[in-house]
């Protein structure tokens, strides 16, 4: 992944936090935000499950844009809940080199 792109994780995360007390008018975010913080988890949940769909049935093409879903999804979902990429970003540090197995049997 090249630098931009990380860059384009953290523009969109930003972007989503700055929705915060926008007009619902204008803001796709923001009307998501006055739904409330459950809406936009069950909101997540139902894009995660469209990205679940494209991958088993191997629709590489909708996969990619419901994967896009989910990420936006995921940064509202987060937000709502006051929760920064940062906090995430820092856990996947944490667990950096780290074998998926020894992860498991710590918690
Ligand atoms: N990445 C996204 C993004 N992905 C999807 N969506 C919105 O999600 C909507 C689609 O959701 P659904 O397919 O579930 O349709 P729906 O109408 O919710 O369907 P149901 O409620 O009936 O299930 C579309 O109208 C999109 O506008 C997004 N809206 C915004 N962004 C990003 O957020 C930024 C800020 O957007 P605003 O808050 O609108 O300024 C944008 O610049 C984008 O970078």
């Amino acid at each position: 992944m090249s630098t931009a792109q990380t860059d384009t994780l953290a523009r969109l995360f930003a972007t989503v936090e700055s929705r915060k007390g926008a007009d619902p008018e204008t803001s796709w975010t923001a009307r998501l935000f006055d739904k409330g913080p459950q809406k936009c988890a069950e909101k997540f949940g139902e894009e995660a499950i469209e990205a679940v769909v494209a991958a088993a049935v191997n629709d590489r093409d909708n996969l990619v844009y419901e994967a896009a879903d989910v990420l936006y999804h995921m940064a509202v979902m987060l937000a709502a809940r006051d929760v920064s990429l940062q906090e995430v970003l820092t856990e996947l540090d944490r667990r950096h080199g780290t074998s998926g197995i020894a992860e498991k049997a710590s918690r």
